[in-house]
């Protein structure tokens, strides 16, 4: 069997590239850095992979809105996509740079970095950090932070430092000059992995995080499976969401998270993200599908977007 096809946010040696090695450890998986995220969902829309691993939620910065922009798909490019699995990945940021800039390291820096690279979500996570020792230097949005730590690899005028993941100093040859600069130890990313839904040969598998994350307070959960239903509402009418909402809870589906995105169509208008959990059973099985079919009618547009283990239940099961 030819090697099962995983895209991932590239270059080499970022987080989504950690995230992809590792929910697909056990399997043989051809890993495909992609330069986006909108790359990575039309290669799985096309079929030229199988799989994509894409950053949905971040413990300490919260959703990220490029991922909820590309399930909102509101020209319709991803209709075949949708959610299959998802791997929690602790998250730890190194700053480097430029290889034999600081010869002493850390503490031989003198002040001169005069401009940091990440990719947008990595700086929330970080903030005590760069405000200590970084208060004013200019920041620079990249499209990942494995793209950062090229960057700087490749840089001779400038005194830029990236904040990526301690494989992209490996991969591409940078000193690292602090490791650890989140702000909370436990910082953690919630990865999605996303299937075709026509592709025959994803159909079957199921998927298992190696080493899922425990969690005290759910130890006596059983392990649940997440839906994920993205909807919109004649805004105009009162209790419209109320109602929307109503249905979850009358088909027994406990809302793990609500998100929302400005629909586009008229201003503050929004696309709900709502996320919802069930232990499955006999009694409930149908319960989804149920919930969707009354959704149908108490929303404008409503859609499915795929339904996985959680692996946070999986864990204490
Ligand atoms: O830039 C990367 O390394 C990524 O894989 C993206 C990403 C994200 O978008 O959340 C993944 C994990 C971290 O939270 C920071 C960045």
């Amino acid at each position: 069997m030819t090697p099962l096809r995983v895209a991932f946010l590239g270059p080499l040696g970022s987080f989504s590239h950690q995230a992809a090695a590792e929910s697909f450890c056990k399997l043989s998986a051809e890993l495909q850095p992609q330069i986006s995220f909108p790359d990575a969902f039309a290669a799985l829309q096309n079929k030229k992979a199988d799989y994509a691993v894409i950053p949905c939620e971040n413990s300490t910065n919260g959703s990220v809105m490029q991922t909820l922009d590309l399930l909102a798909d509101r020209d319709g490019l991803y209709k075949d996509v949708k959610v299959c699995g998802e791997y929690y990945l602790t998250v730890h940021h190194c700053l480097m740079v430029h290889k034999g800039t600081y010869p002493g390291g850390w503490a031989d820096y003198d002040g001169s970095i005069t401009k940091l690279y990440t990719h947008p979500q990595a700086w929330g996570q970080c903030e005590t950090f760069l405000t200590k020792y970084f208060k004013g230097v200019e920041r620079q949005d990249v499209a990942s932070t494995s793209k950062a730590a090229e960057i700087v690899s490749k840089e001779t005028t400038e005194r830029g430092a990236a904040i990526a993941n301690r494989f992209a100093a490996e991969q591409h040859g940078t000193d690292v000059l602090v490791e650890n600069i989140e702000d909370r130890a436990d910082n953690t990313t919630r990865f999605l992995i996303f299937r075709n839904v026509l592709d025959e040969r994803t159909a079957q598998l199921k998927f298992e995080q190696p080493n899922p994350p425990t969690l005290e307070a759910e130890s006596a959960l059983k392990t649940t499976h997440k839906t994920l239903i993205t909807f919109t509402i004649d805004h105009s009418s009162p209790g419209a969401l109320a109602d929307a909402l109503l249905i979850f809870k009358a088909h027994g589906l406990n809302l793990t998270s609500i998100n929302t995105r400005p629909s586009l169509k008229k201003s503050w208008q929004y696309i709900f993200f709502v996320e919802c959990g069930r232990t499955p059973s006999d009694e409930n099985k149908e319960a989804v599908h149920k919930a969707l079919n009354d959704l149908r009618h108490v929303t404008e547009t409503c859609r499915d977007l795929g339904t996985w283990k959680d692996q946070l239940s999986a864990s204490n099961a």
